[in-house]
């Protein structure tokens, strides 16, 4: 949680961002979007289906430098690991030279197996990426994101296309690597009820162009949020919130 009066990991002010459009016109996606993330602190963005959810990450980032506005400190700066929708691994290499590739020089010959093993991939060091589930896949992106211990970690909707069974594991992934790397961590998603097993807060954001319309902090703690505790929490934030009506 951002603690009153200490100063934020990163804080974002996106005037305007536009896309543009092949007729030559250009699309607002964000506008007037205000965040702050503070240390430590785990924020989902929830919004609908194209409101504008992985544009402000990738301006979070730094990956999309083209808008009006500031984040700060500049995202160079900031060491970022992130997790996209696609594992993007290379191919040709396997699971833990994906992993030690993404290292810095001097911390790419140091023993990896406690961290396969704290993502339940110990016995997939040696795979190739075409011979893993999608769910382990993820998994391994996120090993990957959290091995050079970021600052920040930023997820885009991980959890899409899982079954039950595989959303269930990486959620416990996701969750253990919040407490272990305690980094930040902002997760895009349209699950509400992931978003509310696991965030420390949660920012809601409309139709677009994307803009903050309100935010929850769940006052539960992670542990005592069980599958009642999530459906009755989502079903008053859809009764608040009714673009949540579907999730
Ligand atoms: N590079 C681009 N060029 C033009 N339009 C784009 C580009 N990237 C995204 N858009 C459009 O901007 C809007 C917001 O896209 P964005 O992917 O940020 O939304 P989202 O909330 O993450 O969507 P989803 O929930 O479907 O993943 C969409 O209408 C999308 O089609």
């Amino acid at each position: 949680m951002l603690a009153a009066g200490a100063p934020p990991l990163v804080e974002a002010h996106i005037a305007v961002k536009r896309h543009p459009r092949p007729d030559g016109t250009a699309v607002e996606v964000v506008r007037a979007l205000d965040l702050r993330l503070g240390r430590g602190e785990f924020v989902c963005l929830i919004g609908p289906s194209g409101c504008g959810k992985t544009t402000t990450l990738r301006i979070l980032t730094g990956l999309d430098r083209d808008f009006e506005g500031w984040v700060r400190p500049d995202p160079a700066g900031l060491a970022i690991g992130l997790v996209f929708q696609e594992p993007r691994l290379l191919p040709w290499r396997t699971v833990e030279e994906n992993i030690r590739l993404t290292l810095p020089k001097a911390a790419r010959r140091q023993d990896l197996a406690p961290l396969l093993a704290a993502f339940g991939l110990a016995a997939h060091g040696a795979s190739y990426p075409h011979a893993l589930s999608l769910g382990l896949a993820r998994r391994v992106a996120l090993a990957r994101a959290v091995a050079g211990r970021p600052a920040l970690l930023v997820l885009d909707e991980p959890f899409v296309s899982l079954d039950a069974r595989a959303a269930a594991e990486l959620r416990r992934h996701v969750r253990r690597a919040a407490e272990d790397s305690g980094g930040a961590v902002l997760m895009v998603t349209h699950d509400v009820r992931e978003a509310l097993a696991l965030a420390d807060r949660l920012v809601l954001l409309g139709e677009h162009p994307a803009r903050v319309i309100g935010e929850m902090m769940p006052e539960a703690p992670r542990e005592a949020r069980t599958p009642d505790w999530v459906e009755r929490q989502r079903a008053s934030l859809a009764a608040r919130y009714p673009m949540l009506q579907d999730t």
